[in-house]
């Protein structure tokens, strides 16, 4: 767990982030969204201590961040950033190797460790262990710099805006493998971007900064479905909040199990976006649902998809 305890930075007179509390559960990807210039950066590197706060504390797991050493916190805490930052004239193998070789590890772990990485991130090690950065594309270079940043095994990831220099094909596969691996592996993960559905696809925690204080926190669902005051409402969803409130909430939110009707079902557990996308395409009013967890078969009605509070009228 992270516990961001009234975190606060000043430049000068200005106030970059300003007394920040927030805690991210072990586990949990947690996302760092608002306006440029509020504080999301500046927070991500309190928490490295690429740079040291004015006032206020990070623990990790319990542990005060000021009382590590920096080495003991590169090997806790991995770093990515969006241009990468591979050191050019070294290899993919070398480039990953970087924590683990300062650390000292053996020269068989440390080999063992690349391949294991380059294949988490998706790169077959064969074909890419011995390429230089330039003999990449951008996304093979981010999943490498991904792949760095685990090296180590760290408890904790953070991302500045690691897919936001990448085409949309690219970076939909790069969000895909990150959640993969967050899958696999558990680890906790605090994402900088600009990109509100980026943040809505990857974190179970939002937070919303502006002006270096947190305006809001919580689950995708609740900051679309009441957010705290105009700045959110217009940052998480503007016009599109009632879309992206269908990508996430669940079939299974909506649907009436006492009347199942026949068909080939919809899965319960898909977001009510790919089942109003099934009745647009279809022309169907209703849908059939298949509740695999608890083996039951109901409906959904489009009036239930409409209703803000799932009711249906
Ligand atoms: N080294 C610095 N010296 C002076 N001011 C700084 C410094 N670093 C950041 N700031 C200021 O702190 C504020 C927050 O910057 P920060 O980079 O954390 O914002 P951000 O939310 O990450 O913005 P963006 O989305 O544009 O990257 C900005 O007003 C910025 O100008």
């Amino acid at each position: 767990m992270i516990v961001l305890d009234r975190l606060t930075k000043r430049y000068g007179n200005a106030v970059s982030v300003d007394q920040l509390s927030l805690t991210v559960p072990t586990g949990t990807i947690c996302a760092l969204v608002g306006a440029s210039g509020g504080g999301k950066t500046t927070t991500l590197r309190l928490i490295n201590r690429l740079i040291e706060a004015d006032e206020g504390r990070v623990l990790i797991d319990g542990t005060d961040a000021a009382s590590l050493a920096p080495v003991a916190l590169r090997r806790r805490i991995g770093y990515v950033i969006q241009s990468v930052g591979l050191f050019p004239h070294w290899n993919v193998a070398r480039n990953i190797a970087t924590v683990p070789d300062l650390l000292g590890w053996k020269r068989d772990r440390i080999d063992r460790r690349i391949d294991e990485l380059l294949d988490l991130v998706g790169l077959d090690p064969a074909s890419y262990r011995h390429r230089r950065p330039h003999e990449l594309s951008g996304g093979q270079q981010q999943r490498v710099g991904v792949a760095r940043a685990l090296a180590a095994d760290p408890d904790l990831l953070l991302m500045d805006e690691p897919f936001g220099a990448l085409d949309p094909v690219t970076r939909d596969g790069l969000q895909a493998a990150l959640l993969d691996i967050q899958a696999r592996t558990g680890k906790t993960i605090v994402i900088v971007t600009h990109d509100i559905d980026e943040a809505i696809r990857l974190a179970s925690l939002v937070a919303v900064l502006d002006g270096g204080k947190l305006i809001q926190h919580g689950s995708p669902h609740d900051l679309l479905a009441r957010p705290a005051n105009a700045f959110v409402e217009a940052f998480v969803g503007g016009p599109r909040r009632g879309l992206r409130l269908l990508q996430v909430t669940r079939v299974r939110e909506r649907a009436d199990f006492s009347e199942p009707i026949g068909g080939t079902p919809i899965d319960a557990d898909v977001t009510l976006d790919i089942a109003l996308e099934r009745m647009v395409t279809t022309g169907a009013h209703r849908l059939p649902v298949y509740d695999r967890a608890a083996d039951r078969r109901g409906t959904l009605v489009l009036a239930a998809i409409a209703s803000p509070d799932g009711r249906q009228t």
